[in-house]
């Protein structure tokens, strides 16, 4: 067992600059963990403080049994596949692939048959082995870059935004081989990326961060369905969740003339957060009860879907916008309609805090 756990760790660079603040987590043995977020949340550098690469301030990270907080970098087991797939560029494929076991002093035979191996598992043809970095597509140099990492079997994996040099498509493609890849290695993977598909498809967890904290940790589905706060709604899924401030009136939140139940409360705030997804606001059903009514202003073609963008008739000052995934096979001129809301999709959040009120509680 190697299962990697980071324990209240900190990272303060100045008073003011803190990316790292109190992060405790672990990740089991074949757990894939992403650390997704906004550019300068913190990613890299939790990731960095785990190689080795950067010492925290507080906190401490243990690898199986062993505190490894203070240990070189090259005596934690670790490997990790930078952005910029840090290859040396006057080697060929074969001495990149295999220069970190030589400094491990692993006996030739050894090396060849491990080189082998991740070459044939990543479809790196012979080929190839004996080209310089300079040679190479994009695409095959990242796959040398996790090449190197697979040969060292590390008791850690650790990924940095390794797709983010790749198109669209071939990036969707790797994407499909990294997750068979990791999870047939069965050791704990810390993979990070601001990309919220890659978090999603890849992960058995996901670790948001922003400003340096983890706002939750949890598998994806439960992440996407069960968002802790605002921060977590608005940053995962696309497309963005609507969140929209309502007054409250008793106990209702009103959106427009459309009265939908609030969560229980101890008291009733002025205002309150809702969100709702995209594909949870429909065409109405018979039975369908908090209907909104609005104009339609602007209609975006998605392929399967069409997301549409209406203007609901309120009293308030500001426009309410609301954003619907509506079918492709009717079309969505500019001029009036009706949306229904599914009742167990909303989720609120305290205008304060942007803590989510746990649906549990709400009533329907
Ligand atoms: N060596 C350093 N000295 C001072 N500040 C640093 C250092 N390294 C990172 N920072 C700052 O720490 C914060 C977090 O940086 P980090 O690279 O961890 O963010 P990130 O979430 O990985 O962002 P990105 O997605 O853009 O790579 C940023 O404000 C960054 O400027």
């Amino acid at each position: 067992m190697a299962r990697l756990e980071l324990i209240n760790l900190n990272k303060t660079y100045s008073p003011k600059v803190v990316p790292v603040k109190d992060i405790s987590l672990d990740v089991d043995d074949g757990e894939f963990l992403t650390l997704l977020g906004p550019s300068g949340c913190g990613k890299s550098t939790t990731l960095r403080l785990i190689a080795g690469l950067e010492e925290p301030t507080r906190g401490k990270i243990t690898i199986g049994n062993t505190d490894v907080t203070n240990a070189r970098p090259g005596d934690r087991n670790i490997a990790m596949v930078f952005q910029s797939y840090a290859l040396y560029p006057h080697l060929t494929v074969y001495e990149n692939l295999c220069s970190g076991l030589k400094l491990q002093k692993v006996p030739s035979a050894e090396i060849k048959q491990r080189v082998d191996s991740a070459a044939s598992v990543l479809g790196l043809d012979a080929g190839l082995m004996n080209r310089k970095p300079g040679q190479l597509s994009g695409g095959q140099r990242q796959r040398v870059a996790v090449g190197r990492a697979l040969v060292r079997r590390p008791h850690v994996f650790l990924l940095d935004e390794p797709l983010s040099n790749l198109d669209a498509l071939l990036r969707e493609r790797v994407r499909a081989d990294i997750k068979q890849l990791f999870a047939a290695q069965r050791v704990p993977v810390v993979y990070v990326t601001h990309d919220q598909t890659e978090a999603m498809t890849l992960s058995t967890k996901v670790a948001v961060l922003n400003n340096g904290y983890v706002q939750q940790l949890d598998p994806p589905e439960r992440i996407y369905s069960h968002p802790a706060n605002q921060f977590v709604a608005g940053f995962v899924g696309s497309p963005q969740m609507n969140l929209l401030t309502l007054p409250c009136q008793g106990r209702f939140a009103m959106l427009g003339d459309c009265k939908i139940n609030l969560p229980e409360l101890s008291t009733v705030p002025p205002q309150i957060v809702l969100g709702i997804r995209p594909e949870n606001v429909r065409i109405p059903q018979p039975g369908d009860t908090q209907i909104i009514h609005g104009q339609v202003f602007l209609v975006e073609h998605l392929g399967m879907h069409n997301l549409v963008s209406i203007k609901v008739n309120s009293s308030l000052k500001e426009d309410i916008t609301v954003r619907a995934l509506l079918p492709t096979d009717q079309r969505w001129s500019d001029g009036d309609i009706s949306l229904a809301l599914a009742p167990q999709s909303i989720h609120w959040f305290d205008v304060q805090t942007g803590d989510v009120f746990r649906r549990e509680k709400v009533r329907v």
